[in-house]
């Protein structure tokens, strides 16, 4: 779905499979390996999808993301090479998907392991609701009023943070904590480590999305206490969207649907390369009609 909202690039079934590597580096022995050899599958399939692509005419007036950076590269007279192409690609599908994929899933796990927070968040929802039957229309300005959906939806990208960490060069000598990082030297910064130890944070252990509300906002001392998006320059560009993302998801499952663990126990998480359950997370929504649930029951992996 990915590849072709964000791309409008259509995979062969047998790529779907392709599990690309995150790891830039080449180790004979190691798993890494596998996924550089899956890469190269996916970037010259990739190649072939993006040539008829650019043969063939725009047709219609939708644009997808790959046209807008095509067209937006034209403006500045240049020319994205296949290189940057597939790199951009490959880039889109794992940073805009994967992330926010693994983001809902921790959101629904944190709603059904806090009954209490996902209760305080439908009552926040039905505040000024006409009436119970009916998912509220939302608009931007809506969205925004629902303060404690805020900082729940802050509080999961805080304590199951999708990525772990990001990568930077030092471009210039400099000293932290005592120690001198040389100019050079390729370091990572780890996002899972600063929320669980950064000084702004009580009891970091605990799901406490009222850490983020106005009064407390334990985030608000330290510039770079709260990353889930990186920081800097090169901060996350697709941050508002996936926060919106995330916010619609809570509403729409809130407001329609009571949800049920379909395992006996809750699944064990595992860190790379994205935060995600091992085995999956599985489900049953149930259907929410004036307050009494619907007889139908589904059960979803997530
Ligand atoms: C919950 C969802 C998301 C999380 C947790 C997340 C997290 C991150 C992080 C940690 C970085 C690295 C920032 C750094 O190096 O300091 C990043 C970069 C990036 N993200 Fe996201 N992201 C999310 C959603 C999205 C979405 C929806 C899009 C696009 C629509 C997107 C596009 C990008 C791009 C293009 C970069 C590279 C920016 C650059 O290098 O200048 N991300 N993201």
């Amino acid at each position: 779905i990915a590849v072709r909202v964000l791309l409008g690039l259509h995979l062969e079934d047998g790529l779907r499979k392709v599990r690309m590597s995150l790891v830039p580096i080449f180790l004979p022995q190691a798993k890494s390996h596998i996924g550089i050899r899956a890469r190269e599958i996916l970037h010259s399939a990739m190649e072939k999808i993006i040539e008829e692509k650019l043969k063939k005419q725009q047709t219609s007036d939708y644009c997808d993301a790959f046209d807008y950076m095509l067209s937006s590269a034209k403006e500045d007279d240049y020319e994205l090479t296949m290189q940057e192409l597939k790199e951009t690609a490959v880039e889109l599908i794992f940073a805009a998907h994967s992330t926010t994929g693994s983001a809902s899933t921790s959101l629904i796990l944190q709603l059904l392991r806090h009954s209490d927070v996902s209760e305080r968040t439908r009552a926040e929802l039905e505040k000024g609701r006409r009436s119970r039957t009916h998912v509220p229309y939302l608009s931007l300005e809506k969205l925004n009023q629902l303060s404690y959906l805020d900082c729940v939806v802050r509080e999961v990208l805080r304590f199951l943070p999708p990525v772990s960490g990001g990568y930077r060069t030092v471009l210039q000598t400099f000293e932290l904590n005592g120690y001198q990082i040389p100019k050079g030297w390729s370091i990572m910064y780890s996002i899972r480590d600063t929320h669980e130890t950064a000084e702004a944070y009580q009891n970091p252990e605990l799901f406490d999305p009222d850490r983020f509300c106005t009064d407390r906002n334990e985030s608000k001392t330290d510039r770079f206490s709260y990353v889930p998006f990186g920081g800097g320059v090169r901060r996350c560009i697709g941050r508002e969207l996936a926060l919106i993302v995330l916010k619609t998801l809570a509403v729409e499952l809130l407001a329609t649907v009571d949800c049920t663990l379909a395992t006996e126990t809750y699944p064990r998480m595992q860190t790379v390369p994205i935060v995600h359950p091992v085995n999956g997370l599985h489900v049953f929504f149930n259907y929410r009609t004036h307050g009494v649930e619907r007889n139908r029951r589904e059960s979803t992996h997530i």
